[in-house]
Order: structure tokens, then C-alpha cells, then sequence
């Protein structure tokens, strides 16, 4: 069977948990089958010994009885051989692996790339929303205490395979973060914790950060001063922090200078996401709510919500568009089919999974089902273009610190869409859930930050009326806090919309090409 990723979505990880219930009953079972039979093996053991140490006692006496002698060759013979047999076979043992074996069929188990997956989320939503290590690690998110804390060795491993991945600045406050959490518990000042202790030293040391070796160097050394080796290390490190010497891996596997993550671009976008980079008031201040049918005549009765959040280019959030019931009903059927979202290459080669876009997702035709149709006749209705020139439609699922990073919705290779329906001319995301913290649609250019809310879309053109691209629609998925969100994307192509949306001769292009530097 296939492959399935769990970092990428929150979709399947519910089969984990129930897999999760049976291995701890078949645990469970396990535990309570060696209890009863180790209280029968105590048992048993307690009356031999009795006997046994009769016939210490007195080993003539006790071997001159018939009855003795005959118990101790046929204990001989075969209680012991019984005893063996019992551990030999170990039916509870057995038990227990072949359940373990079954549940192994059951679900993929999540791999090593899993774990790692999940971290570097982690540490994305740290850097994204500035999260304090230690808050985390208690279950804090911004202020709540949503779930229980990270023991020190939840933060360990998780610093462990950040160094691994040579993520030197967040492997720091984890180690730092699980050592302070070793140092509460009561086998601290064991010698074999000591010992780690020591080993987590030379972890800092190899990447250079000298002040944190040295902080629990002293740690270590103020518990069992007779450590020779780590009091040259110490004075190794003090001499390194004196010298101001920078050498280790923090320092030699500098960050890339190109990295995409250091440019001002996405720093804009993580500041939108937090919240910090906002419309100003004047901005907001021409921004109406207004019910509108949009001349659609068979929406007269039933005007659409929309809520402008932004002008020029014009964005805006129409609400309670589709039903709970058509929701509930397109997520059960992409349940099934999602897979790992793809992105198109440039030179417009097959398409591959990237890091910046991690979530899972399915394509649908609108036949496939008449929720997925009413999907689409809105967006007839609310962007006034022909739908015949619409892509099938795209239900994508983001799980914990899942995102998708600043990109634009139109295609910048001339040869992907010139020899088909032409390039995207607008977009429609329906917001298929609401989600508890993080997870909105950024907009760096237009300092703009949408929210999703279950049941409304989104609707913006990506081209002007020349059919330029408008470079101010770069937009992104903030990484996903807490809660899992669903979107369904509709994007309508410019073939056959002269009479929808006529072309401009206006090179009203123009006003966006500052923004062009980052295709
Ligand atoms: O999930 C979002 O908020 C944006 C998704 C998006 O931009 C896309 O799928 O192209
Ligand atoms: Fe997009």
C-alpha cells in the first residue's frame, strides 16, 4: 500500500490515534498477563524455598523422609524443567508482539522523516508567531495553556534532531530547554545523568556556543567537582569565551546568504501573519460591508455579504456562502484522495513537493458531486466570469505548522498557459473550516491578513485588465497554530472571458511592477 506522510496534514493522523487505543490495551493486556503470572512464579518460588530451607536446616533429617526425597528429585526432574518452559514460551510475550505485529499492518507507522517533518513545523510556528521555547515546551500557546508540557526528553530528541537536520540556532534553546527541564527532576544528581549531562556539553561545544556549555559544565561540576575531564573543559570553554573565538558548526555551516527564508520579503510576510504589519486607518476607512447580488438575477433574494479588504487590487471576503452541510459533505469525499501537494517547476517540468508548500490535497470535477457543483455555480455568481474556462477544483487540508509560503496564483512561463485556457485570471478560496489560531491567507504587499472563516470565500483577479499579472496579489497560507484547516480553491482562466471581463488597452500594469522582483 502507499506511502502515507503524516507531517502534512492533520487527515489520517486520526487512524494513528485509534491505532494508538488498541496498542495500549494490547499493552495493557500484556502487563496484567505477566502480573498474574508473576505472582503466581512468587508463589510458587515462596513455597520451594520454604522447603528448601527446611532441608538446609537439617539435610539429613530432611533427606532420610521418603516424601522429602521424593519431592526434591521430582522438583528436580520437573518443577524447574516447568519453570524454564514457562519463560521459554511466554505466551503474554507472544501475545503482545503478534498484537503489535497486527497493529503494524493496520496504519503506516510515521517514519523518521515524520519526526523530522513535525520539528522543523515546530520551529516554524516558533520563528513565524515568535513563540517562547520554554512556553511551548510548557503546552503554552500565546498565553493558553492548550495541552500538557514537553518533558525533557520530548525537548532533548526534538533538539537532537534539529541538530541532525544542522539547525544549529533552534537546536540551542532546545537543548538549553531540556537540560533546565532535567535539572527539576529528582535523579538529577545521579551519576549517570551526570554523565549525559556531560555529553550534552560537548553537543554545544561542537557548535560553538561556548556560554552554554559552560553554564552546565558548572552545573555539572557544583554536583561531583571530581569530574578531571570536565574541569578541562571548563577551563577549555572559559578560555574560548575570553577569547571571543567563534569556531563550531553554528559558525562554519553558516546560514545561506541566498536563503530565501533571510530576504525582507518574508520577513514582511511573517509580520503580516503575526498581526504586525496592518492596513493603516486611512486604508480601512473607504472599506464597506454591503449586501450584493452581483446582477446575478437569481440571487436578488439572496444578496451575497461581501466585505471589502482591499481596494485596488480589489479583495473580498463573502460570507456564508456555502452550508455547513455542503462542507462536511466535500471533505468526507477528499478525505480519501488527498496526497502531498505538489508545486510546478519553472522550467515547467513535472511537478514536486517542496518545502514551502505543506499540506495535502485533491483535485475534483465539479460531476464528481453536487456539492462540488454548487461550489462552483458560486463562483459563477460572485466572480461574473464563464466557468468553462474554470481548472477542477482543488480541496486542500493544512495540518499543524502547515503553510504555503508567498507565491502568486498566475503562471510566469509563458509556455504553461499560452497553449491552454490562458493564464489564471482570478481566484476563489472557499474557507471550508474556521481555524483556532494562525493558518490565515497573507497578502505581504497589501499589509493585508484574512481570516478564515468557515463558509466564505475569497475572491480576487491575479491579472489586470491588460491581462498582466498583478504583482500586489502575492499572497501565502500562514503557518497553521492550532486546528486544521481546509480550503477549496477555484481558479477561472482568461479564455473566453471578453465578454465576463473585457480586455483593458490601459497599460494599467504599470502600478504593480515594483513589486515584479520576486517571480
Ligand atoms: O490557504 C490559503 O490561505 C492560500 C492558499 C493558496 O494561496 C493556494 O493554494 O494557492
Ligand atoms: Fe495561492
Amino acid at each position: 500500500d502507499e506511502y502515507i506522510e503524516y507531517f502534512s496534514s492533520v487527515a489520517g493522523m486520526e487512524k494513528l490515534l485509534a491505532v494508538e487505543f488498541e496498542m495500549l490495551n494490547d499493552l495493557q493486556n500484556y502487563i496484567n498477563s505477566m502480573q498474574k503470572q508473576i505472582d503466581l512464579l512468587q508463589s510458587e518460588v515462596d513455597a520451594i524455598r520454604l522447603d528448601h530451607q527446611a532441608a538446609v536446616d537439617d539435610v539429613d533429617g530432611y533427606l532420610s523422609n521418603p516424601v522429602n526425597a521424593y519431592r526434591l528429585i521430582k522438583r528436580l526432574q520437573s518443577d524447574w524443567s516447568a519453570f524454564e518452559e514457562s519463560v521459554r514460551i511466554d505466551s503474554s510475550r507472544t501475545d503482545f508482539l503478534s498484537a503489535m505485529a497486527a497493529n503494524r499492518r493496520q496504519v503506516h507507522f510515521p517514519s523518521k522523516e515524520d519526526v523530522i517533518g513535525s520539528a522543523v513545523a515546530l520551529v516554524r510556528l516558533q520563528d513565524t508567531y515568535k513563540l517562547e521555547v520554554a512556553e511551548l515546551a510548557s503546552g503554552v500557546l500565546n498565553g493558553i495553556k492548550y495541552g500538557p508540557s514537553m518533558s525533557w526528553q520530548d525537548c532533548f530528541l526534538l533538539g537532537h534532531y534539529l541538530y541532525e537536520i544542522q539547525d544549529f540556532n533552534h537546536t540551542v534553546p532546545w537543548l538549553r530547554e531540556s537540560m533546565e527541564l532535567l535539572k527539576n527532576e529528582e535523579y538529577d544528581k545521579d551519576a549517570v545523568t551526570l554523565d549525559f549531562m556531560e555529553t550534552v556539553v560537548t553537543y554545544h561545544q561542537e557548535m560553538g556556543d561556548f556560554q552554554t556549555a559552560l553554564e552546565l559544565t558548572n552545573y555539572i561540576l557544583s554536583i561531583d567537582a571530581q569530574r578531571d575531564q570536565l574541569r578541562d573543559t571548563k577551563y577549555y570553554l572559559e578560555r574560548m569565551l575570553s577569547d571571543g573565538v567563534k569556531t563550531g558548526l553554528m559558525h562554519e555551516i553558516a546560514p545561506n546568504r541566498g536563503d530565501y527564508h533571510l530576504s525582507d520579503d518574508y520577513k514582511r510576510y511573517e509580520q503580516v501573519c503575526r498581526g504586525e504589519l496592518q492596513l493603516t486607518p486611512t486604508e480601512e476607512r473607504p472599506l464597506r460591508c454591503r449586501y450584493d447580488s452581483n446582477n446575478v438575477p437569481h440571487r436578488l433574494l439572496q444578496p451575497y455579504k461581501v466585505e471589502e479588504l482591499h481596494l485596488d487590487p480589489r479583495v473580498v471576503q463573502i460570507h456564508d456562502v456555502i452550508s455547513t452541510h455542503d462542507m462536511e459533505a466535500v471533505k468526507r469525499l477528499a478525505q480519501t484522495r488527498m496526497s502531498r501537494s505538489q508545486v510546478r517547476n519553472l522550467n515547467g517540468s513535472a511537478a514536486s513537493t517542496a518545502n514551502y508548500r505543506i499540506s495535502k490535497s485533491a483535485w475534483f470535477a465539479y460531476e464528481e458531486s453536487e456539492h462540488m457543483q454548487t461550489m462552483n455555480r458560486h463562483m459563477g455568481d460572485i466572480s461574473g466570469l464563464n466557468m468553462a474556462s474554470a481548472e477542477h477544483l482543488q480541496v486542500a487540508n493544512y495540518g499543524i505548522g502547515g503553510h504555503y509560503e508567498p507565491h502568486f496564483d498566475f503562471f510566469t512561463d509563458n509556455c504553461t498557459f499560452k497553449a491552454s485556457e490562458g493564464n489564471r485570471l482570478a481566484t476563489g478560496i472557499f474557507y471550508l473550516s474556521d481555524v483556532a489560531e494562525g493558518g490565515g491567507t497573507a497578502f505581504p504587499y497589501l499589509r493585508l491578513l484574512v481570516k478564515p472563516q468557515r463558509g466564505s470565500v475569497l475572491f480576487w483577479h491575479n491579472l489586470h485588465r491588460s491581462e498582466e499579472p498583478d504583482y500586489r496579489t502575492r499572497h501565502a497560507a500562514c503557518p497553521v497554530l492550532k486546528g486544521s484547516k481546509w480550503i477549496g480553491n477555484i481558479w477561472v482562466r482568461v479564455r473566453n472571458q471578453d465578454r465576463e471581463r473585457p480586455c483593458g488597452l490601459l497599460p494599467d500594469h504599470e502600478v504593480s511592477l515594483e513589486y515584479k522582483h520576486l517571480v
